[in-house]
């Protein structure tokens, strides 16, 4: 599997020029992306990048990729980042690694957004992985209450269960917020309920990346696919 994950990170890196200014992305995936980025800046190549997390940023300057912010510089020419969940239309789920707002912030950034994957992440409907929901811990019960609404609206329901990281805590991201892991099985319009979701006054932001990816890189046992979002 890991290899799947390093061969799609390779084909994304051809895509990459001298001069480009990038997005980072998350995950053991983009791990990857930044390791190979790194040996090419190691070969002269020129790129600027802009981390997801502060994960990923400790990463790249491991590596030697030169890092700048969104605040330095006015866009970026692509992103790439890793998925849980990639659909025929290439919306996605993203936030398994927690790392969800700053990657959708840096997405929203990018000419380009190329999602890497192996091709277990393809599904033909969202939502069999949970849907992770970034939340302010303040007014938490009314925030849960406001999500099992838009849910509801939007015709899925399941289980919710605020992230717990690996020492038993709470997880709190990167922004210092919680994140509300929500078990849904299958989510047949993912526009409307990122619409309902992004309405809510106590969610910071939801894992649905509904138009922002470009392209999806996807390695296999067959050897590898990218497939180009369709045009609206
Ligand atoms: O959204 C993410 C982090 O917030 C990751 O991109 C996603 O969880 C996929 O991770 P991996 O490449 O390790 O499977």
């Amino acid at each position: 599997m890991d290899q799947l994950k390093r061969q799609a990170a390779a084909r994304a890196l051809e895509e990459v020029r001298d001069g480009m200014q990038l997005g980072l992305g998350t995950g053991s995936t983009a791990k990857h992306f930044v390791e190979l980025l790194g040996e090419r800046v190691a070969g002269g190549l020129k790129v600027i990048g802009v981390p997801t997390s502060e994960a990923t940023r400790a990463d790249a300057e491991r590596c030697g990729v030169k890092l700048t912010t969104l605040d330095e510089i006015d866009h970026l020419d692509i992103t790439v980042d890793g998925a849980d969940e990639i659909d025929p239309e290439l919306n996605l789920i993203k936030g398994g690694g927690g790392a969800l707002l700053r990657e959708k912030i840096v997405a929203a950034a990018s000419d380009r957004m190329i999602v890497i994957a192996d091709d277990s992440k393809w599904v033909p409907t969202l939502g069999k992985f949970p849907l992770p929901v970034e939340v302010i811990p303040f007014g938490l019960g009314a925030t849960r209450r406001a999500i099992e609404k838009a849910f509801a609206d939007c015709g899925v329901s399941g289980q919710m269960a605020v992230r717990k990281a690996k020492d038993g805590h709470v997880f709190v991201t990167d922004g210092g917020h919680w994140i509300v892991d929500a078990q849904l099985g299958r989510i047949a319009d993912p526009a409307s309920l990122a619409k309902a979701l992004s309405a809510i006054p106590g969610v910071v932001e939801h894992g649905l990346f509904i138009g922002l990816a470009s392209s999806a890189v996807l390695a296999g046992g067959g050897g590898i696919r990218v497939i180009e979002r369709r045009k609206p």
